[in-house]
């Protein structure tokens, strides 16, 4: 099962490696501000599965949403380490 630390490693390498068909590379070249737009739908349709839907539904939203903050943070150049020493 890919964790956490794997996709972004897969982000990381599809913003360098470019491959063709690329959701992330499509995602990364829309920019900040669509991306940014992304984490905040995201982060919506997170809440309303909390709120009025199942587990299931629950764990895609927030798998969705870690993906979008991910492509977020490729963006900007920041790599794990630089958020995991505020945890
Ligand atoms: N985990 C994800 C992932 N989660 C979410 N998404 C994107 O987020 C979208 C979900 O957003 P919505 O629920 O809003 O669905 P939607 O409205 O139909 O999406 P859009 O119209 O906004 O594109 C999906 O359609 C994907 O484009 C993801 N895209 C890619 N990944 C993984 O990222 C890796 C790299 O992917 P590629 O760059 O596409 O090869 C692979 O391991 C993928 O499995």
């Amino acid at each position: 099962m890919k964790t956490f630390e794997d996709l972004f490693a897969e982000i990381s390498d599809r913003a360098v490696t470019r491959p063709e068909g690329s959701g992330t590379v499509a995602a990364l070249d829309a920019g900040v501000h669509a991306i940014g737009k992304k984490v905040v739908e995201e982060a919506a349709e997170v809440w309303m599965a909390a709120e009025y839907q199942g587990p299931e539904e629950l764990a895609e939203e927030a798998s969705q949403l870690l993906y979008h903050l991910q492509v977020l943070l490729v963006a900007k150049g920041l790599t794990l380490d630089d958020v995991y020493r505020y945890l």
